[in-house]
């Protein structure tokens, strides 16, 4: 068996418009994916993901095959798992030009699903990385990184971006405009993370945002907004300014409301978070339900979240600084 791990990440600013080439700055947050995998000799892909469900479930089939896996669990479910897991093992055959291998993985995870903190690109990164060693191929970060890209981006139906995936495989906090993805100097910072227990479709998000943009200037020009914020906060961030990194927290939040990614949850919690005097706050990810991030190094935000209706979980996040971890 080989085990591989990877983060789950928050976006101090720039989702959404990194899709459209903006640059974003996530970091990578001590919640992890970890992703066990061992070669079956039938070419047949099993994957047990016991947090998809309250009771978990398991799949099997023959991945050569067009009929898909045969059980009796919701299809959208199985669909959503298969997506990710196939994808990643699809992208670890072509890496490794072993077309026939199969696997057992098994998927656990500290990251909520489809809530804003990365879980997808978690799964992919830890699933590429411990599958293709299983295989003796250990691939360097680019590598790594672009194939979780590839299967990311396959998913979100060809609209994704490199910035959740780069983050993942690498740890800290990241920087990523198209192509250009590089690490970041930060300073550590005081995340407080705020769980409304929903989840937003990311696909589904994405493509809205798309619409908007299409169909009004002003809304092209609010993403184009988001890069100008992205950028002065790169600045915020390389002078420690947590003050100012708060501010356009708060200004990329009104923002991303405006392109109709937030939610009633969302614009609660954030509320809480503000008036509890955080240095800022704004939801992180798709949106559509999920996280909010905010900054605040005293206890009174994580506070005021485990106490503010709608919010059902409320804690602190420390800066992964490693990316991938190989774990055995
Ligand atoms: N523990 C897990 N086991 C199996 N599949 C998982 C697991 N966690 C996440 N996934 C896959 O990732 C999907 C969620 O990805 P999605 O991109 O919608 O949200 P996210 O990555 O959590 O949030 P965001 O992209 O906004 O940061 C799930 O539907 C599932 O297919
Ligand atoms: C919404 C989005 O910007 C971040 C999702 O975590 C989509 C992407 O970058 O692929
Ligand atoms: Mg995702």
């Amino acid at each position: 068996m080989t085990l591989s791990s990877a983060p789950g990440k928050v976006y101090l600013f720039g989702e959404h418009a990194v899709v459209y080439g903006e640059p974003a700055v996530p970091c990578a947050i001590e919640r992890r994916a970890r992703v066990g995998v061992q070669r079956r000799d039938d070419g047949k892909l099993r994957v047990r993901a016991d947090d998809l469900s309250l009771d978990g479930f398991t799949v099997e089939y023959d991945g050569t095959t067009e009929d898909g896996p045969d059980i009796n669990v919701s299809e959208s479910l199985v669909s959503a798992a298969m997506g990710y897991v196939d994808g990643a093992i699809e992208q670890v055959r072509d890496v490794t030009g072993e077309d026939e291998a199969g696997f057992d993985v098994t998927i656990e995870s500290d990251i909520p699903l489809g809530a804003g903190l990365g879980s997808s690109a978690a799964v992919v990164v830890a699933a590429i990385d411990a599958a293709t060693r299983e295989l003796g191929v250990t691939l360097e970060a680019e590598e790594l990184a672009e194939r979780a890209y590839q299967t990311e981006s396959h998913v979100q139906d060809g609209q994704a971006s490199r910035a959740d995936t780069f983050c993942s495989t690498t740890g800290g906090a990241v920087r990523v405009e198209g192509e250009d993805c590089r690490t970041l100097e930060a300073p550590d910072l005081p995340i407080v993370i705020g769980f409304d227990g929903g989840a937003g479709d990311t696909g589904q998000l994405v493509a809205g945002v798309r619409e908007l943009r299409s169909e009004y200037d002003f809304a092209a020009d609010t993403v184009e907004a988001i890069g100008d914020i992205v950028r002065n906060g790169e600045d915020a961030l390389a002078d420690g300014d947590i003050e100012e990194i708060g501010r356009l927290m708060d200004f990329n939040h009104g923002l991303l409301s405006a392109l109709g990614v937030s939610s009633r949850s969302l614009e609660t919690m954030v509320w809480a978070a503000r008036d509890a005097g955080a240095y800022g706050a704004k939801l992180t990810g798709a949106g559509g339900g999920g996280c909010i991030v905010a900054l605040d190094p005293t206890p009174e935000t994580e506070t005021a979240l485990s106490f503010t209706p709608g919010c059902e979980d409320a804690f602190r996040a420390e800066l992964a600084d490693e990316g991938v971890k190989r774990l055995e």
